[in-house]
């Protein structure tokens, strides 16, 4: 019987809009869109960089939840709405990610509120950060 646990993290827009931060389908686990923003005070920075770094947290604590953690992230979708703020969170981004090295995919469109400076979406496998990993590389 495959198993199913939907987790909301203190979003006020998890009730309101009907999601969870996460969803996991046995060791799949599906993070919704994160903000930048501290759930519990409400409060979120006006950097981008710091926004990523709170992003992190809110995800860490979301995977932490079921088991799981941030060198389990297989894929992720970074949204940086203005261009001007992609090199400095990328770099950041790409410190949290070293030696995670997941899939990506990085689109510099609007977010829901200007003051979105940054949102990260992943797809985590747990266990994957135990698992043996090959690692190819070609030359396209
Ligand atoms: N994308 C998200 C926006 C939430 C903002 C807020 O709680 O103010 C999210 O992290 O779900």
């Amino acid at each position: 019987m495959v198993k199913i646990t939907k987790v909301k993290s203190g979003s006020i827009f998890e009730t309101k809009e009907s999601y969870s931060r996460i969803v996991a389908v046995d060791n799949w686990i599906f993070v919704s869109n994160t903000a930048g923003r501290n759930y519990r005070t409400r409060e979120m920075s006006d950097d981008p960089v710091e926004q990523a770094r709170q992003c992190f947290h809110n995800i860490e604590g979301a995977l932490k939840s079921v088991g799981s953690c941030i060198e389990d992230v297989v894929q992720s979708r970074i949204f940086i709405p203005n261009v001007a703020d992609a090199r400095a969170v990328m770099d950041y981004v790409g410190e949290r990610f070293h030696g995670i090295d997941p899939q990506r995919t990085v689109t510099c469109s609007p977010l829901g509120a200007p003051e979105f400076k940054v949102e990260i979406e992943v797809t985590a496998y747990r266990g994957a950060s135990k698992a043996e990993v090959e690692h190819i590389e070609i030359s396209l």
